[in-house]
């Protein structure tokens, strides 16, 4: 639906130039909520505003259904755009115009008559629940509310894509839940693609099909948020996943415990898999398991378990009761203190 190829692009600057992004591949498949993460500055806005051209690569191409955009007239342009729907983390609103106009006047602008912009005023101020504040003005709203006309205001034009610039970066954590809900709804509702762009992993965590993160310009890691959540490589993704989960302990409590035994991460899907297991170690082997941390995060599309456990034993011991969980599915990863992260 959404493909980036090879995109690059360069900003001219004081020193030089940045290069806000280095050769990014993407695809975002048709139905799917894709999500790229990264920290300020990493190239999350330039690549959100590339996918519909309001910043123009350097290099590289992006194609919308199969059509390349990047070699299209401006009068093409401009129709296919209507294809894509975008909501921003400060809502963009316009404060004088009423909630009504605020949907109203990009219809009309479109061309659409009286009667059809009415009624698509009413329908998407109906599925984002707002439509008791159909004449109220912007002033008059929590920032939940704006956001949701913003989203009405994107859905109006019945588009097939909706990227998301940070649109929850603003609100606090009860009405992200509630963005993040409507956001869920729409795609499963009304089929809209979603592409956003976050820098909270619990955005990822709760709306993703498939994840990329992205540093300096460069796509360092991608997959499935199932995938990517049980077996991350790159630090850079450890520490978003150490954002909201009880992952990182402290250096200096690894490192006392591992004078007797390891100190070890078990990722495993679903809610039950890790405590029978753990379970079954002490009777296997000579092996004492004993949990430090535990949680349970729940993601668009299963359970990810995540403990962490202080294996004392023997180190031969150990190594096989390491072995044996692998065995049966569960990923470990020993943390070593001073780089973990
Ligand atoms: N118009 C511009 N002119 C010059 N440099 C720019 C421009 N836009 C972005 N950059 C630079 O490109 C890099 C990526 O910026 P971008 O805004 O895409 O990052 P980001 O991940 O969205 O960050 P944030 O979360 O802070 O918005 C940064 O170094 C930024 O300074």
């Amino acid at each position: 639906m959404i493909k980036l190829n090879n995109i690059t692009k360069v900003f001219p600057s004081k020193n030089g130039v940045v290069k806000a992004l280095n050769d990014v591949n993407l695809h975002v498949k048709k139905g799917e909520i894709h999500g790229v993460i990264g920290y300020s500055g990493a190239g999350k806005s330039t690549l959100i505003r590339c996918v519909n051209l309001l910043e123009k690569p350097t290099s590289g191409t992006v194609s919308i259904n199969g059509v390349e955009m990047t070699s299209m007239s401006q009068e093409k342009l401009r129709k296919t755009r209507q294809k894509i729907g975008m909501i921003f983390q400060h809502f963009n609103l316009l404060k004088t115009a009423t909630v009504y106009d605020n949907i109203a006047i990009p219809l009309k602008l479109l061309g659409y008559d009286k009667k059809e912009v009415e009624t698509r005023v009413d329908k998407y101020l109906g599925i984002v629940d707002l439509l008791e504040k159909k004449h109220t003005y912007p002033s008059q709203l929590s920032g939940g509310q704006k956001q949701r006309v913003a989203i009405a205001r994107a859905l109006s034009q019945e588009p097939q894509i909706l990227l998301s610039d940070e649109a929850t970066s603003a609100l606090d954590p009860e009405t992200t839940n509630s963005i993040l809900d409507l956001l869920l709804k729409i795609n499963e509702e009304l089929g809209i693609t979603i592409l956003l762009i976050t820098h909270e992993m619990n955005v990822i965590q709760k709306i993703c099909d498939y994840v990329y993160v992205i540093e300096n310009g460069d796509l360092i890691e991608q997959g499935t948020a199932i995938n990517l959540f049980t077996n991350p490589k790159e630090k850079t993704t450890k520490k978003f996943l150490n954002t909201i989960s009880q992952r990182k302990l402290s250096d200096s409590l690894i490192e006392q415990l591992k004078l007797n035994g390891t100190v070890t991460r078990l990722t495993f899907i679903g809610e039950n898999t890790g405590q029978p297991l753990l379970a079954q170690l002490s009777h296997r082997f000579k092996v004492e398991p004993n949990i430090l941390t535990a949680n349970i995060m729940e993601l668009k599309n299963g359970i990810v378990g995540n403990l962490v456990i202080h294996l004392v034993g023997e180190s031969q011991e150990v190594a096989n009761a390491l072995k044996f969980l692998d065995d049966n599915g569960v990923s470990t990863e020993e943390l070593e203190g001073k780089t973990n992260e």
